[in-house]
């Protein structure tokens, strides 16, 4: 049965009618205490985080039957199942397992097999090579050691360590103190440094600019390549690697190829056919889907980049983020609140889109990640029974960093026509003090605020009307601009606020939006991890590639698609 059939669909499409049009800056003045009804947190280990949703169109009654869909769409026995390894990604006949990579226990089994000591192998080879890059024991074909990483992977094998690595690229700070002469002392407290001295580099799109800008600048001698692919067969990461393995014999012997590549994937043979020796090979498995491997073997450039210890509190911060979500009951469960607020506004107030809008500039790829995981995953019109959904699934997923995107597309969120629902995060904590007193970190905190309160309140005529008069507007000029200076407000917003930003809290962070995919997935009754959608265009790239050559003509698709080549062929 269609989801959209059951009571509890019913109940709230009727609360969508009331309590989803009424006020929330009326909701406040009606209820003091409305935050502490409406915000959730937690305390792990000396992190505080904190999920404050009370700025939405909802009441209790409203999270109640949202509860309840979540209860009669079988939410908790999926939970069980994936937990409990079984194959819930039956179209491609595999678990999903992602949650046992940062288990923190013993046990944790799929298919009759506890994958626990695959799982702690693979993780001491990479403690062990990590040791020895960065201490500088494993040294390149003449002798020098590794100064650069260059991650060559696409979608989940580049998007997950490159987000992270920024988002933990806290390296040695600027001593602002000492330039500032007049210092009245440090109100932001120095957080420890993440970053080690090793240069981080991702080489992604097949377009030749991305390989050719990034080895450019790097020395085959101090280089590290690491081919970063579950499947070993993806094109443009076959392609890339070919180039930098090009690149490196240009200055470099055949031999020294087992010094300076390495492999993360689940597929050996593909692995020794490319050349790398299979002992320099970190395996996962095909129980880790692309989008969510960072905390397997393709983690590997984070674990250099910030140390091995510093990935493995990732690791936990993600491992503590599950035991909530599994164990928490429902009236306090972060992840499953934020994907009912999803589905809330998706499929009963008409929202097409999500906007994550971190104010933290370490988390500036933290959106485009997660277009990746929540669109993969969710972007589906087939339900699990072949039947096409009735309904809306998975959201456009964008944001970009704040104040930036203040600047840039809030006008749109502010009074645009469309229905915007968007997640504010912060940390209580900034890493960089360049003023000494704090400044910055108070204007970007205070702007977060700003933004959802105003988001909220909006501005009524007779507000925007006074303060017209106040700066004495003539009430011909008044009445000309009024209505373009009324806010309706009434925007959703969702504050998560983290103590700091540091290797537990951002685990905890990506996992609290992983389980938020899944249980939209289970609501709207899709496979969320498997990816049909991105085969088609890889197979006619494939047939189409041949046809791309400089002066031949080719009449075998539609009129606009040979036109398009053959203007491309005449201009090579
Ligand atoms: O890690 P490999 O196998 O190269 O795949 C890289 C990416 O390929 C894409 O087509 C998608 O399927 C992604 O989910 C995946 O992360």
């Amino acid at each position: 049965m269609s989801i959209t059939k059951t009571a509890e669909w019913a109940k709230l499409a009727e609360l969508a009618k009331t309590v989803g049009q009424s006020s929330i800056r009326e909701a406040f003045q009606a209820d003091p205490s409305r935050f502490d009804k409406f915000n959730m947190k937690l305390n792990e280990e000396g992190n505080d985080f904190l999920f404050d949703f009370s700025k939405n169109r909802i009441d209790e009654n409203v999270m109640a039957e949202l509860r309840n869909l979540a209860k009669v769409a079988n939410v908790d026995a999926m939970k069980k199942k994936m937990f409990g390894g079984e194959k819930i990604n039956f179209t491609e006949d595999r678990a999903v397992f992602h949650v046992a990579l940062r288990h923190q226990g013993d046990e944790m089994s799929t298919g009759g097999k506890n994958v626990m000591p695959d799982i702690r192998a693979v993780q001491a080879h990479m403690k062990e090579f990590c040791s020895e890059i960065i201490s500088g024991s494993w040294t390149g074909f003449t002798g020098k050691k590794i100064e650069n990483i260059v991650n060559i992977g696409i979608g989940g094998s580049d998007l997950g360590p490159l987000m992270v690595t920024e988002a933990l690229n806290r390296a040695a700070q600027l001593d602002w103190n000492q330039l500032v002469s007049n210092s009245i002392g440090l109100d932001c407290p120095a957080l420890k440094p993440f970053k080690n001295h090793l240069g981080i580099h991702f080489i992604s799109n097949v377009d030749g600019t991305h390989v050719s800008e990034v080895l450019k600048k790097l020395d085959q001698e101090t280089t590290l390549c690491i081919i970063a692919s579950k499947t070993f067969t993806t094109q443009e990461t076959i392609t890339n690697a070919n180039s930098a393995k090009r690149w490196f014999l240009s200055k470099a012997p055949e031999s020294a190829i087992a010094k300076h590549f390495v492999a993360l994937s689940t597929n050996k043979e593909k692995v020794a056919a490319f050349g790398i020796d299979t002992k320099n090979m970190f395996e996962f498995w095909d129980w880790v889907g692309g989008r969510y491997s960072l905390w397997s073997a393709i983690g590997l450039s984070i674990a250099l980049s910030v140390g091995f210890d510093n990935y493995m509190q990732l690791l936990k911060g993600a491992a503590s983020m599950d035991q909530h979500f599994l164990n928490a009951p429902a009236e306090s469960n972060i992840p499953l609140t934020m994907a009912l607020l999803g589905v809330w506004y998706s499929n009963f107030l008409g929202a097409e889109s999500h906007a994550m809008l971190p104010y933290d500039q370490y988390l500036h790829r933290f959106a485009a990640y997660f277009q990746q995981g929540d669109m993969e995953s969710n972007g589906k019109y087939v339900r699990r029974n072949g039947d096409e959904a009735d309904y809306q699934t998975g959201p456009i997923i964008w944001g970009e960093p704040g104040t930036n995107g203040q600047h840039a597309f809030y006008q749109l969120i502010h009074q645009g026509t469309r229905l915007i629902p968007a997640d504010f995060i912060a940390t209580c904590k900034s890493h960089n003090n360049p003023t000494g007193d704090g400044l910055h970190h108070r204007l970007l905190l205070a702007n977060f605020l700003a933004q959802t309160e105003a988001l909220m309140l909006g501005k009524s005529s007779s507000e925007a009307k006074a303060e017209l008069e106040k700066a004495n507007m003539p009430a011909e000029q008044i009445q000309k601009i009024l209505p373009h200076k009324i806010f309706k407000g009434n925007r959703p917003t969702n504050s998560i606020l983290l103590s700091e930003l540091n290797p537990f809290t951002l685990g905890q962070l990506i996992a609290a939006y992983e389980h938020k995919i899944f249980v939209q997935g289970i609501i709207w009754d899709i496979n969320s991890y498997d990816q049909w959608g991105v085969e088609l265009g890889k197979q006619l790239a494939k047939q189409i590639e041949p046809e791309i050559q400089k002066g031949s003509t080719t009449t075998a698709h539609d009129s606009s698609t040979n036109a398009l080549i053959n203007f491309i062929n005449a201009r090579m």
